[in-house]
């Protein structure tokens, strides 16, 4: 597959954007116009720069408003062409889009502008240039690729061909599969976006929302089939307006970018959607399944680890061992597996340093893990090793989200060693059902903004999550967007928090506290009342929820009086689907914001988002007076 991805996806000066592309892989840029004339070099030069990158100019773009244009207009379009073709022979680059006309003086006319096109085709021939034409979704009248490709069939011209774009295509729900009867050599680059699906009129959908394929709801893998099933072998070229990333890190664009792609050709391979050309690189591991939790690590020091040790024993866990050669300790409950980790030296330190005691690594059970850190490097994710003593385990992890590790933990006799080989354990160690919790039900982890999208191609490519519609959560300071991201059977929910105001929880929780990362664990217990019972005896106190709150359920809810006056009394929150009904109840905050929550399921498929509002409110009122700490 050739990649190529347009400088007005990315943000920063034309020189960052090419550092960025290069180095995620890609081999070919999309030169926007913009980018090229407010730098402040010749196109000679930045046609040097592009070449000494590693990479080719694949298209110079956009050239606005040509075709069907009465006198004058259309004279000096043509005029305009000219001195393009002069710069494009210049930066080293034979291809130009041309968009379909938006122009209040644009005539219309199907074969006018065919005779427009061959006629600049003739003067592009004489550059040994060629030109593409695309049809913007909210073009003047040509608005439709099939449109456009009917002009181009009619220009007739060798130097003419048809630019096809997903976002137009999709946009307007136009059925891709029209895609299918365009000769492959008439295509001469495709461009692909995605996008969330919006009622919004179309140029500012385009302009402000395109995101990488398979990070919106448009059908991008039926359009990308249609454009293989014509034989097409030219550049998929990412053209993303977003502004997200006009303001993100373009390194991390980038690499977004060439994992969006490569996720989706592997995608069509494996449905035996795409053509497999003899010079593609062997297919990526399938999707390994994943197959929930396996433990929880937490870097810390001495100090806070009495604290954190404390909590953790309050709520059920028992002491069960402690590591071989590191300092780490083990607590256990039910098939939760919690380390602590005071070394002072690895990555865990290095966790600790630079984020305060926070969850430094999951470990994720794989059904393969060799296969999934295969899959993941080919998706260009950095893996990581670091030193293990003599006979202990090597786990393969990934870097995750705020530079978190995610060990890929094996299934079966490897699984089932990984604490008696690494740890000294006391005897009884592995069965003890503590307070009743069993499990990891979610875990949240908190991003920025901006990153949101990047972190669930990631987890969606990688461990074939599946993306949930994203929510907006309101928090007192903020709107919160939450993406929920599960595995088939619901054994991984990974959720991920963002907000765009510095007034949020989870904007504090990134700007002033720990950085991006995890910050509330929810534990499944089969007994909310139970758990919670044993919770209170040992002293725990557990997040108050107002009283309007409990009298709203009582109106919502048909539920029984002793049971509405024990969530009452607990600060238990309620939720209810077509499935089963959900109970939940949140711990005070550690320093730094992290917090455990507790949920009981029954049957129930959600995350309580109705309930997420009482409880940010509440820590939000709560903060000053001590008991969530942020
Ligand atoms: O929004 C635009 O103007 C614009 C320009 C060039 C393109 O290729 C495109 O898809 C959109
Ligand atoms: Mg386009």
């Amino acid at each position: 597959m050739k990649t190529s991805i347009a400088t007005v996806s990315l943000s920063g000066d034309l020189s960052e954007k090419l550092a960025a592309i290069s180095q995620a892989g890609f081999g070919a840029v999309e030169i926007f116009e913009n980018d090229f004339l407010a730098f402040d070099q010749g196109p000679r030069e930045v046609g040097r720069m592009v070449r000494d990158a590693g990479l080719k100019i694949s298209l110079f773009q956009p050239f606005r408003d040509f075709e069907g244009l009465p006198e004058p207009q259309r004279g000096r379009a043509f005029e305009r062409a000219r001195r393009k073709f002069e710069t494009m022979n210049e930066l080293g680059t034979d291809l130009i889009l041309i968009c379909s006309n938006v122009s209040p003086l644009a005539q219309g006319g199907i074969d006018r502008a065919a005779e427009d096109l061959r006629a600049l085709g003739d003067i592009a021939r004489e550059h040994g240039v060629r030109i593409g034409y695309e049809a913007l979704a909210w073009g003047r009248f040509v608005n439709d690729h099939r449109d456009a490709w009917e002009i181009v069939r009619r220009a007739d011209h060798n130097e003419v061909g048809l630019i096809l774009d997903s976002f137009h295509t999709l946009s307007r729900g136009i059925d891709p599969a029209s895609i299918r009867s365009i000769p492959r050599d008439k295509i001469f680059i495709v461009q692909m976006a995605d996008a969330p699906k919006l009622d919004l009129d179309l140029l500012s959908w385009s302009r402000h929302y395109r995101n990488m394929p398979g990070q919106g709801e448009l059908p991008v893998a039926d359009f990308m089939a249609a454009v293989e099933a014509t034989g097409y072998d030219g550049y998929y070229s990412l053209e993303i307006f977003n502004d997200q990333f006009r303001a993100g890190s373009a390194r991390q664009t980038a690499v977004d970018g060439r994992r969006s792609l490569i996720y989706m050709m592997d995608r069509l391979k494996a449905e035996g959607r795409a053509v497999k050309g003899p010079s593609e690189p062997n297919p990526l591991p399938p999707p390994a399944r994943t197959r929930g939790v396996s433990f929880i690590e937490f870097a810390t020091d001495n100090a806070s680890a009495v604290a954190l040790s404390q909590l953790l024993t309050t709520i059920g866990f028992r002491h069960a061992g402690r590591h071989r050669s590191k300092d780490v300790e083990l607590f256990v409950q039910g098939d939760l597996r919690v380390a602590v980790n005071t070394d002072t030296e690895g990555f865990a330190h290095s966790s600790y340093i630079v984020h305060g005691t926070n969850v430094a690594a999951l470990g994720l059970r794989m059904e393969d893990a060799d296969a999934t850190l295969r899959r993941a490097e080919g998706l260009i994710a950095t893996s990581f090793r670091q030193p293990v003593g003599p006979g202990e385990l090597e786990l393969p992890a990934l870097r995750g989200l705020g530079g978190s590790l995610l060990y890929l933990v094996p299934q079966g006799d490897a699984l089932g060693r990984q604490w008696e080989v690494d740890f000294d354990l006391e005897p009884g160690w592995d069965a003890h059902p503590g307070a009743g919790l069993e499990m990891v039900d979610h875990i949240a982890q908190t991003a920025r903004y901006e990153d949101i999208l990047s972190w669930t191609l990631f987890y969606r490519s990688i461990f074939d999550l599946r993306p949930l519609p994203p929510l907006e959560v309101p928090d007192p300071g903020g709107l919160v967007l939450s993406q929920v991201l599960e595995n088939e059977d619901a054994s991984l929910r990974i959720v991920l928090n963002g907000s765009q105001s510095n007034r949020t929880q989870s904007s504090r929780f990134v700007s002033q506290f720990v950085g991006p990362g995890v910050q509330h664990v929810a534990f499944r217990t089969a007994d909310i009342f139970r758990t919670v019972g044993a919770l209170r005896a040992n002293g725990v106190s557990l997040l108050p929820i107002p009283r309007n709150y409990h009298d709203d359920l009582d109106a919502k809810f048909d539920l029984e009086p002793q049971v509405l006056d024990a969530m009452r009394e607990n600060g238990i929150l309620y939720d209810r689907d077509e499935a089963g009904e959900y109970f939940q109840v949140y711990l005070g905050a550690l320093e730094g914001g992290f917090f455990i929550e507790i949920v009981e399921r029954r049957g129930y498929r959600g995350l309580g988002a109705a309930n997420a509002p009482i409880r940010l409110a509440t820590q939000a009122r709560l903060k000053p007076a001590g008991l969530p700490a942020i």
